[in-house]
């Protein structure tokens, strides 16, 4: 049996502001956004092979093996490097998928950046999030695993240091589509862009909320449960939603009243990524 290196996190993204500040002539829209992260997420074992073949199991549910992002991650790196090796990932899916915490994209950022380490390919930060960014929008900041202000379609960032509350995220079992969402004429996309934005935390809100909990009422109907707890917010183009606690009890509390036809998890804010401390052990 292949040794594994085992337990390298990909943990979920929030957005706590999601402000949209126009559309470009492509279509994509002009955003500022802050990431912050969990410390809840998926898990991913590596173990590494001389034969180049990469394999990933166990297939998640409704994406081929070859559109797996986790995949497209560890083949994009091995064209990059030229490298001979390979691959055996295990992955433990523990994100619901297409729910705005950003699993596919963090799983990608944590298999460019294990196997930048244990091919030994010394590839820097910059290089690995400007390959995640070919993947995803979302990539490289589970790359760099700072808490940062996004702006532009979210590619330029800002590292930021913000409170660390307790989260209570919770899923509606529903997909949302991002395209959708910014297709839909009814988005606000003129906020006004704000310079320092992450100063502002009554300004702090999701613009795509209005638009998605009008399509999709199961949105609305977790939303009106969870706010009855805590200020209470929609992450990234939904379907997720959290609620801000400023300790863990009264967070779990909540989750304990949680409607059973909903899944949640309590989880901390990270401003620092667990990948990022993952990378300093051995
Ligand atoms: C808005 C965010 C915030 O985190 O939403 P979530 O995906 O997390 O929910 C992301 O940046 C999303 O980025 P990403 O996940 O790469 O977007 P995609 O699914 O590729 O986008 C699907 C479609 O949405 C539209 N789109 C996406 C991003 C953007 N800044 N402007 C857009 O207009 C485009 O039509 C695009 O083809
Ligand atoms: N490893 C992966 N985990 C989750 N989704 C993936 C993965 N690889 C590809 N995908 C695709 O990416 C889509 C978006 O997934 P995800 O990142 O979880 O949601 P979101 O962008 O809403 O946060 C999924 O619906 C799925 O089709």
């Amino acid at each position: 049996m292949p040794e594994f290196s085992r337990n390298w996190p990909a943990p979920a993204k929030l957005n706590l502001f999601l402000h949209i500040n126009g559309r470009r002539e492509d279509g994509f829209h002009e955003l500022q956004s802050l990431f912050q992260f969990v410390d809840h997420g998926d898990l991913l074992h590596f173990a590494i092979t001389d034969d180049g073949h990469i394999s990933l199991t166990p297939e998640v549910e409704g994406v081929n093996h070859d559109d797996n992002l986790i995949v497209r991650a560890a083949k994009l790196l091995q064209q990059h490097s030229g490298t001979h090796q390979g691959a055996l990932i295990e992955l433990k899916k523990q994100l619901p998928m297409g729910g705005g915490l950003g699993g596919g994209s963090s799983d990608a950022a944590t298999t460019l950046v294990a196997l930048n380490q244990l091919w030994q390919l010394n590839l820097s930060v910059d290089t690995l999030a400007e390959l995640g960014l070919s993947l995803g929008a979302d990539v490289p900041v589970f790359v760099r695993g700072l808490a940062s202000v996004a702006d532009g379609v979210g590619e330029k960032l800002r590292p930021v240091e913000v409170e660390e509350p307790w989260y209570l995220v919770v899923a509606p079992g529903i997909e949302v589509s991002t395209a959708e969402i910014f297709g839909a004429p009814d988005l606000i996309r003129d906020s006004a862009k704000l310079a320092q934005p992450e100063f502002h935390q009554t300004q702090w809100r999701n613009d795509c909320v209005g638009a998605v909990i009008k399509r999709y009422g199961q949105v609305a109907n977790a939303l009106a449960w969870l706010i009855e707890y805590a200020p209470s917010q929609m992450t990234g183009t939904g379907s997720c939603i959290f609620g801000t606690f400023t300790n863990q009890e009264d967070a779990q509390y909540a989750l304990a009243e949680l409607p059973s036809e909903w899944q949640g998890f309590v989880a901390r804010g990270r401003n620092r990524s667990p990948l990022l401390d993952r990378t300093l052990q051995p």
